[in-house]
């Protein structure tokens, strides 16, 4: 989950995509770019850090034209330290090519062996983006019929590279001198959206935040398989170049990773987190009897709106017992274990006098490696509480995820392995309730009936693009920089009074 943009307009751009990447920082924190072009020349400046420290007025200065994309970047492949794997990625040839993508790919490793034996092409990142923009480039190359490019030529280039490359994928390619090119992938696992400017500013991006938080009108979202291609003149060209697409868009977005004002694939987040809220409302009750709970207390931020419809319908006084510092970023997109450990307490601190002898209920959206729900837990019962249940909007995240969210292998899942009561003694919280996946399927689901599946991959461990083998796992994870040293092997943790499953 990265979050991207393009523009095409007839005036300056570079101040327009900064202000996008910033309604799309949630989405990455690692490190920021922008290209823009001016004739036939790009312009870029790209570096690890959050858009605002990424981003000097010296920079911005330096990023002239009426065209250009950006990245913010949270990474799931290669190295997480890297500057050089900030995005955009750029290629010389044909004609001048800059690229930024939000997803992963499953076929990095066969690509990039493939790139350069078969198609001759030098990449030099362990970056899977960077040989998604190389595949791209010799399609690109083959499928060129003369100069200037027409669309057609751009979308057959597509059409081969849905054949050659696997995973998720939502893509933005500038193309030198020619146009803006979108697209997604087959199963539209990552969102992306185009809308219009009242000047004709032409501009796709990751969530419809960052087209209304420009003043741009949102128009309609990419199509799983769909190419858009916007030439430089404001015209958008579109064409389906997937052969069976199907749109099965990831359903963490609306869990945690999506903006809750943002409406994706006609779903809007937060009215997905309500629902999530009031299913998981029914779990509660055949749990923890409600008048057994004296306050619902949100775990700031994304968990929320859930909480306030599970307090609604329970009957029970909502109230705000963490105070977020909102200067510390989200957790759990953070590199390696450690520092995510430590944000914690540095980002949430509690508010005493609502939970001194009381019974609380503390609600989450999701609880992926426990690293969260263990603190806050603790900074409860430090506070007073008396008893410290705690429910979960999401179902236990057990499997991997492969396609984008950094959870690249089981046994950092702290639901890997466990039954309920196991993890409850690992948290440490006196009533563990979990969404079911069911429920989770459907309380989001029923907001759009056209969606036929969501990739669940995470929760139910079926992979939309095909089965995904441990051996696979194993290979997407080698070359992987700045997770594995400061990993934390939940299955290492010790429960308290039980034996490890
Ligand atoms: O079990 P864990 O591995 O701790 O991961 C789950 C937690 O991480 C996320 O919060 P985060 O701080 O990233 O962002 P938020 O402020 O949007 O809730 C999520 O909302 C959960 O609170
Ligand atoms: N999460 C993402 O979308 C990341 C994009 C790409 N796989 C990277 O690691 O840079
Ligand atoms: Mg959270």
């Amino acid at each position: 989950m990265c979050g991207i943009v393009g523009v095409v307009s007839t005036t300056p751009v570079n101040q327009l995509i900064y202000d996008a990447l910033l309604l799309l920082q949630h989405r990455g924190q690692d490190a920021a770019g922008i290209v823009t072009q001016q004739g036939r020349k790009f312009f870029m400046h790209k570096a690890k850090g959050m858009v605002r420290d990424v981003f000097r007025t010296r920079n911005m200065r330096a990023l002239p034209g009426n065209v250009g994309l950006g990245q913010v970047r949270y990474p799931t492949a290669g190295n997480a330290y890297s500057e050089e794997e900030a995005q955009p990625f750029y290629v010389n040839a044909p004609f001048g090519i800059v690229l930024v993508h939000n997803g992963n790919l499953t076929n990095a490793q066969t690509l990039r062996t493939e790139l350069f034996q078969t198609d001759h092409r030098h990449t030099n990142t362990e970056s899977d983006s960077e040989v998604l923009l190389n595949v791209f480039a010799h399609e690109l190359e083959r499928a060129t019929a003369g100069v200037p490019l027409s669309p057609e030529d751009v979308f057959k280039a597509v059409r081969a590279v849905h054949k050659r490359i696997k995973g998720s994928y939502a893509v933005i390619a500038l193309i030198a001198g020619h146009g803006l090119l979108a697209f997604r992938d087959p199963h539209g696992i990552r969102p992306l959206a185009i809308g219009r400017g009242a000047d004709g500013t032409v501009m796709v991006g990751s969530e419809s935040v960052a087209l209304e938080g420009t003043s741009h009108v949102f128009e309609r979202n990419i199509e799983p398989g769909e190419a858009v291609f916007i030439t430089l003149d404001g015209t958008v060209h579109s064409a389906q170049c997937a052969d069976n697409p199907q749109l099965n868009p990831c359903i963490f977005e609306f869990v945690y990773l999506a903006r809750p004002d943002s409406v994706l694939d006609g779903i809007s987040v937060y009215q997905a987190r309500l629902n999530l809220g009031e299913a998981l409302a029914k779990r509660v009750v055949s749990t923890v009897p409600p008048n057994e709970i004296d306050v619902i207390i949100p775990i700031p931020e994304s968990s929320r709106p859930s909480a306030t419809q599970l307090a609604h319908l329970l009957g029970v006084p909502y109230r705000e017992g963490f105070v977020k510092n909102r200067y510390v970023g989200r957790t759990f997109i953070m590199p390696g274990q450690g520092v995510r450990k430590k944000s914690v307490r540095q980002k949430l601190n509690v508010i005493a006098s609502e939970f001194k002898g009381r019974n609380v209920l503390l609600v989450d959206d999701s609880i992926v490696r426990g690293t969260t729900s263990r603190e806050i837990v603790q900074m409860a019962r430090d506070a007073g509480a008396r008893n410290v249940y705690l429910a979960s909007a999401a179902p236990p995240v057990r499997y991997p995820n492969v396609y984008g969210i950094d959870m690249p292998t089981s046994s950092e899942l702290v639901a890997h392995g466990r039954t309920v009561e196991e993890i409850r003694q690992v948290i440490g919280c006196d009533a563990l309730i979990y969404q079911d996946v069911d429920g989770m399927k459907k309380a989001v689901g029923s907001l759009n009936k056209a969606i036929v599946g969501f990739d669940a991959s995470c929760f139910d461990g079926t992979y939309v693009t095909g089965d995904i083998t441990a051996d696979e796992i194993a290979r997407l994870n080698e070359g992987r920089v700045g997770v594995e040293e400061n990993e934390e092997d939940t299955s290492r943790l010790a429960l308290p009074n039980a034996q490890d499953a």
